[in-house]
């Protein structure tokens, strides 16, 4: 039997993020993948047109009709839009008890358009993310959770801890927003050890849905029973890949290739782990 992944997050019509992105990946990385919409957008590679979210009793039940029929081994939330959404994911969680829940604090799109509310980010910290195995905020995300500025190496192990005391049980901090000399490097906290995954980075305007993609393929792993830190270094030598084959549809920014390691398997991803 495979094992089972659930996304619980926002439908981007564009296929490259949301939703759609995180299915792709469940299914390239042999899970059985399951949905729950908590809003629908109007998406392309050109930016957001619109968001139109789920009412609540919908979103309930998806959770519903999905755990007690069928279950997960692990979950991931991707856009939750407002704090009553995420009443109800922190509620569901707490009640079926996801031992491998993975928070992407999604907020903004590379676009531009607000994915979350202002008022909800509160929600977000004091009622979902103390229950995630695993938080993975981008660097805007970061400083909006904190407060803190980030610009050199200590303040981002500075944030990781601020954001480990939330109460996730780690924290992954992905540097894609702020490139240094060539290289694009991700900090991942345990609470006791700070892993920096380093890579060079790869000159593309293709990279729609690269944050949900990563969030998913570490569900996926995280399902199929890797250790945290595993599960994190295999998702993200999947979403190089997937950045490396990025490819042009539309007239914007194009998504990640879901299907790099299938299609390439030869792909060659140079990443350097340094503990500390
Ligand atoms: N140009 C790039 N080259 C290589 N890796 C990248 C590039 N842009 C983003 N990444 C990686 O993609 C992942 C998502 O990054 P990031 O852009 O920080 O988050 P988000 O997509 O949520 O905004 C991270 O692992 C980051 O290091
Ligand atoms: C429906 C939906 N959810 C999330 C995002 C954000 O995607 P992400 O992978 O964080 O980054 P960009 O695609 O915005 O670069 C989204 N756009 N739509």
């Amino acid at each position: 039997m495979l094992p089972k992944a659930l996304t619980i997050a926002g439908s981007d019509s564009g296929g490259g993020a949301g939703i759609q992105a995180d299915l792709k990946t469940f299914q390239e990385l042999d899970t059985f993948g399951m949905s729950v919409i908590t809003a629908v957008t109007a998406q392309n590679t050109e930016g957001v047109q619109g968001v139109y979210p789920v009412e609540s009793e919908g979103i309930d039940q998806q959770i519903t009709s999905v755990m007690d029929d069928i279950g997960a081994d692990a979950v991931k939330t991707g856009m939750l839009f407002d704090k009553e959404i995420i009443g109800i994911v922190a509620e569901k969680s707490r009640y079926y008890k996801w031992p491998n829940l993975v928070v992407d604090p999604v907020m903004v799109s590379t676009s531009g358009s607000k994915l979350l509310k202002n008022e909800a980010i509160d929600a977000l910290i004091n009622e979902l993310i103390p229950q995630a195995a695993i938080i993975t905020p981008n660097i805007p995300e970061a400083k909006e959770l904190t407060g803190l500025t980030i610009q050199t190496v200590d303040d981002r192990k500075n944030t990781v801890k601020e954001m480990y005391k939330m109460g996730a049980s780690a924290v992954l901090l992905k540097g894609g927003h702020e490139k240094n000399k060539g290289k694009v490097v991700d900090l991942f906290y345990d609470g006791r050890t700070f892993h920096y995954l380093s890579v060079p980075e790869i000159n593309t305007p293709h990279t729609h849905g690269t944050g949900c993609t990563y969030a998913a393929a570490i569900t996926a792993n995280l399902a199929k029973g890797l250790p945290l830190p595993e599960a994190v270094r295999k998702a993200k030598m999947f979403i190089h890949a997937a950045i490396m084959h990025g490819f042009s549809i539309g007239k914007g920014s194009g998504p990640t290739n879901h299907a790099a390691l299938r299609l390439y398997p030869d792909t060659r991803v140079e990443m350097e782990v340094e503990t500390e």
